[in-house]
């Protein structure tokens, strides 16, 4: 075997590597072992506390405790009544009433429930216990001050009970940005598609692509054990090259999912335009059920961009109201209509909104429509389009319009009347249904098929091995033999790391602060 070879990684060429070939420096050293150790020493650990429900009056408030001291504020707080024979101590996992007291003065300030959690089995996988009280103001900073009289006890950071539960490896990172997003689901959609990331989904589908990774840099590294100089097996090599580029296929699916997963977690930016007096502020409203956005019957009305956060059919939809376009030499309304063209061009989806009778000409040739002229160049074939005022339109006006509407848009267009409340009931429905069929979720059981990419930042990690992946396949195998197939490996490694870290391994921990400050304090 070439001695050059046979140190499988000599501290020196992560350096060359970095500094000639590869095209992202990860500053985090290779790692020899596939799972780099996520579980510190519990030992030193503090034990934390901390309100876990909303504060204020209610059923019922839950504070929860974790780590080493857990029990001992169970013997020092809750004051069980021993039945004769049994011996007192907390059951684990099950809930048990008694009277909480202080732990130094014995004075009873509740009367409620505890559950011990015995770690591992418990959220953090430390000793947990819960306190379920009364929710009342004075009942909970009562028992909060009870905790810090004890002194190995602190109050805890926010999303600090999460990160222990993700350090302890009980949810890798992905699980825990997905039980974020499912505190702060407000629609359907977005509720199913948290639960599924927080039951481990995503978690799931990249271990395994991962794995792959690594099979395919076992394989390359086997030339490095195995191979004699010149004689290099080139079929193992061939093999590793063909599973690359299987898994480069796979990532580059996944990363053209048109920003689906983050654009339901966000929500779809809808933008609403028009020509002036078209009834889009009315739409507005419609959609958010109440006067959100002034209406009159004075074109160029909506001078600002106003924006509202909406469900609509249980899709989160954020969705913007426009300046009426036209040409006007009012300064604050032209700056109103170039707010409202950037808004069209920043959106997710537009829908279009004609007063019907304002654009239906009769020729002689027979009915046309004439698409206003500051209208037309934002118009595209997946422009959704709202035909409004149907009321003002005669039923033979009405049967001519239709037909010259035939062809008009390529996404769907409907007729309405806003204000008659006409057409509205079809036009939601298959609005929500245009929606839906854009990101993928034609039935309920789509959801299910959860994106896997719903934060950028597992984009941009993808987007790393995908560059890795592109340079190992970029070198033939004849420059391998002669160049240095270690490196190949190396860049096999370093995809399967960049892979790993959206799982959260060697995951730096600024990355891993700004995650968890989101959490509110007690999750
Ligand atoms: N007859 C009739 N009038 C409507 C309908 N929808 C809206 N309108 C009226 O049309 C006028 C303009 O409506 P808006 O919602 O302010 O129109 P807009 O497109 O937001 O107008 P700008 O903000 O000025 O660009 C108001 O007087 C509405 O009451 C409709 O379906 N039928
Ligand atoms: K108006
Ligand atoms: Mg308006």
């Amino acid at each position: 075997m070439s001695s050059r070879l046979r140190p499988r990684w000599p501290a020196n060429t992560r350096a060359h590597a970095t500094s000639t070939r590869l095209p992202v420096d990860l500053t985090s050293p290779p790692h020899h072992s596939d799972l780099p150790e996520l579980v510190p020493s519990h030992a030193q650990r503090s034990t934390i506390y901390a309100l876990s429900t909303p504060p204020g009056k209610g059923g019922v408030a839950v504070v929860r405790i974790s780590g080493p001291d857990a029990l001992t504020v169970w013997q020092r707080m809750a004051l069980v009544r021993a039945s004769k024979g049994k011996e007192v101590g907390p059951q684990p996992w099950k809930m048990e009433r008694c009277k909480i007291v202080h732990p130094v003065s014995g004075e009873a300030l509740d009367d409620g429930l505890t559950v011990y959690f015995r770690g591992p089995k418990s959220f953090t996988t430390e000793d947990v216990l819960e306190l379920h009280l009364h929710s009342g103001r004075a009942i909970v900073s009562a028992v909060l001050n009870a905790l810090a009289c004890i002194p190995s006890l602190r109050l805890a950071e926010p999303g600090e009970f999460t990160r222990r539960a993700f350090e302890g490896g009980r949810l890798d990172l992905t699980q825990v940005e997905g039980l974020r997003d499912l505190i702060d689901a407000e629609t359907e959609v977005q509720r199913r598609a948290a639960l599924r990331v927080a039951e481990g989904s995503a978690r799931v589908h990249l271990d395994k692509l991962r794995q792959e990774i690594i099979e395919c840099s076992a394989l390359v590294e086997a030339l490095i054990d195995f191979g004699e100089g010149e004689d290099l097996e080139d079929g193992v090599y061939n093999r590793a090259r063909e599973h690359v580029q299987r898994v480069r296929k796979h990532i580059h699916k996944i990363l053209s999912d048109n920003r689906r997963g983050e654009i339901l977690r966000s929500g779809i930016r809808l933008a609403i335009f028009g020509p002036p007096n078209a009834g889009k502020s009315s739409l507005l409203n419609f959609f958010a059920r109440r006067d959100a956005a002034i209406v009159t019957p004075i074109p160029g009305t909506t001078r600002d961009i106003l924006e509202l956060s909406l469900d609509i059919g249980g899709l989160p939809v954020i969705v913007a109201d426009t300046a009426g376009l036209r040409q006007t030499d009012d300064l604050v309304e032209s700056i109103g209509v170039e707010r409202a063209q950037k808004a069209v061009e920043a959106a997710d989806v537009n829908i279009l909104v004609l007063s019907l009778p304002d654009i239906i000409t009769k020729t002689t040739s027979g009915p046309s429509i004439t698409i206003p002229p500051f209208v037309s160049p934002l118009l595209t074939k997946d422009t959704l389009v709202l035909l409004n005022k149907v009321d003002l339109m005669t039923a033979s006006d009405l049967e001519i319009a239709t037909q010259a509407l035939l062809d008009f848009s390529d996404s769907g267009h409907w007729l309405v009347s806003l204000t008659k409340d006409e057409g509205t009931d079809v036009f939601v429905a298959d609005f929500s249904a245009a929606l839906r069929a854009r990101y993928n979720l034609l039935q309920e059981e789509d959801v299910n098929e959860s994106p896997l990419i719903t934060h950028a930042r597992h984009r941009t990690h993808l987007e790393t091995a995908l560059q890795f992946l592109d340079a190992f396949l970029q070198t033939p195998f004849e420059q391998r033999i002669t160049d240095d197939v270690v490196l190949g490996a190396e860049e096999l490694r370093y995809a399967a790391q960049a892979v790993g870290q959206i799982s959260g391994l060697i995951e730096n921990e600024d990355v891993l602060d700004v995650i968890f400050r989101d959490f509110c304090i007690g999750k």
